[in-house]
């Protein structure tokens, strides 16, 4: 899987890209923080926990679909960069793998270790320059889903849309 050094780059292209003048669709940033790891660690031992971390892995290539690119970030931390994707779009994909993580945990022997994650998501917008401003709103996003009770993904204005129909 690619690292934060190659999503780092991925994340220049498309604002480059968009800095001159070929803006290329619509395009979504998304951070995932796996819940609660540490207990994994503790409870398993750091060998099991790389193993889930390569589980999680392979879940997101396989099940993240076209057009989206992931990367391990960090520790357990992954990146995606959805391409010709809506907001609602990257959201919705990403509580897919949510659930696909809740119904195929890892085993361990007789075990079953299960997995979730916090998200946040956000769009790459016109005046975004650099990649830095943008990942830290991604990161704000994540900071309140971890906040607001882990296992959820959420998106600028989550607040203002919670509780209200969808279109
Ligand atoms: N096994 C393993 N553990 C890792 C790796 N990178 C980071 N970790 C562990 O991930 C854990 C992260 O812990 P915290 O930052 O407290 O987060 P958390 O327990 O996931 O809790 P929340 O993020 O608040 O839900 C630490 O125990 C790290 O040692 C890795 O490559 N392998």
């Amino acid at each position: 899987m690619a690292n934060r050094r190659q999503f780092l780059i991925w994340l220049g292209e498309v604002l480059s890209a968009r800095d001159a003048g070929r803006p290329g669709g619509s395009w979504q940033v998304a951070m995932l923080d796996l819940d609660h790891f540490k207990r994994i660690n503790d409870r398993y031992g750091h060998l099991v926990g790389d193993e889930l971390l390569r589980h999680v892995a392979g879940e997101l290539e396989r099940q993240l679909g076209e057009g989206a690119r992931a990367a391990r970030f960090g520790g357990e931390e992954f990146a995606v960069l959805f391409e010709n994707t809506g907001l609602d779009e990257a959201v919705a994909r990403l509580d897919r793998l949510r659930r696909r993580l809740g119904e195929s945990p890892m085993k361990l022997g007789s075990e079953q270790i299960p997995c979730d994650f916090s998200a946040g998501v956000c769009s790459v917008g016109d005046e975004d320059r650099h990649a830095v401003d943008l990942l830290r709103r991604v990161d704000s996003l994540l900071y309140e889903a971890k906040e607001a009770g882990r296992g959820r993904v959420l998106q600028p204005g989550w607040r203002e849309r919670r509780g209200r129909a969808p279109a």
